[in-house]
């Protein structure tokens, strides 16, 4: 951003805002309700956070690093459990999912994760996807095959290796790789997916490829991201909730976020004035 489009305080600020989505006109796909995660019992790394997340919509966490964005992607399915306490509530489908008595391998078939590194399996481009399938119970090779080319179509990467599914997955460059973890994951048909910096591996022409990836499957899919890239958040988001020290300062819709948050941290941030 440059000089003369800095954002500028203005009077009364204040310290925090949280937008208030409006049900009756946008649906919620997952909810937070005063989540805090402690790490090693008494570690606060993320506390007060409440946001609701709108169904096929991308959502994009922001903030500096250390300030909880993965904490908080990772408490969404529940993968903090061996790490960390979780308290506070996780609303999907009207189901507290962050209670104990969910089955957790369950819940992830309705809630994926991607990571920032990619992490296929040392297997073919076909059984990266079919693995997970198949131990789900899907043995039917009529039905893997048309999961395996509707996901590698959501995932972009079909053209690329419709020729050669039995091609090493590590044979792949980096930036298909990360395609297909991502086919891997919708593969199973999930309806929220999580990634953590699913690009920030990447060069800009694969990065550029996962964003145009996130931007069609989000027709089917609820999504959240954590980037560090802020260019990237407002090209792709629908919503943005910028984290600082283990809390959300702000959220609300991403041109608001970018053009005229409402609080000062978000502003310092967002122009780039980290200190
Ligand atoms: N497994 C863990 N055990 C103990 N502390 C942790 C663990 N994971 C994260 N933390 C701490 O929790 C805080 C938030 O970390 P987190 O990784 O969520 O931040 P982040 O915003 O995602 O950072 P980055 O952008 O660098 O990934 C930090 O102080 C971090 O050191």
């Amino acid at each position: 951003m440059t000089e003369t489009t800095q954002l500028v305080f203005n009077d009364e600020m204040p310290e925090r805002y949280i937008y208030e989505m409006d049900e009756t006109k946008h649906e919620v796909a997952l909810a937070t309700n005063d989540l805090a995660v402690y790490y090693g019992g008494d570690k606060l790394a993320l506390q007060d956070a409440d946001l609701k997340f709108e169904r096929f919509k991308i959502t994009s966490l922001i903030g500096a690093s250390g300030s909880g964005k993965s904490t908080f992607l990772r408490s969404l399915n529940r993968m903090n459990d061996a790490v960390a306490r979780v308290d506070g509530k996780i609303i999907y489908r009207g189901l507290d999912i962050n209670s104990s008595d969910i089955d957790v391998y369950e819940m992830r078939k309705h809630i994926g994760m991607v990571f920032q590194r990619p992490n296929p399996f040392a297997k073919s481009i076909y059984e990266n996807i079919t693995f997970a399938l198949k131990q789900h119970g899907i043995r039917d090779k009529a039905t893997l095959d048309e999961l395996i080319e509707t996901s590698l179509k959501q995932a972009a990467l079909w053209d690329e290796v419709k020729d050669d599914l039995n091609k090493s997955a590590l044979a792949l460059s980096g930036g298909q790789q990360q395609r297909l973890v991502i086919a891997r994951a919708v593969a199973m048909k999930p309806d929220i997916l999580l990634l953590d910096e699913p690009a920030s591996a990447l060069d800009p022409i694969s990065s550029s490829k996962i964003e145009d990836t996130l931007l069609k499957l989000k027709d089917d899919y609820t999504i959240i991201i954590v980037t560090h890239n802020m260019q990237q958040a407002a090209r792709i988001s629908d919503y943005t909730a910028f984290f600082h020290m283990g809390k959300v300062v702000e959220y609300d819709l991403t041109r608001k976020i970018f053009t005229r948050p409402k609080v000062q941290r978000t502003i310092d941030y967002v122009n780039g004035n980290f200190g």
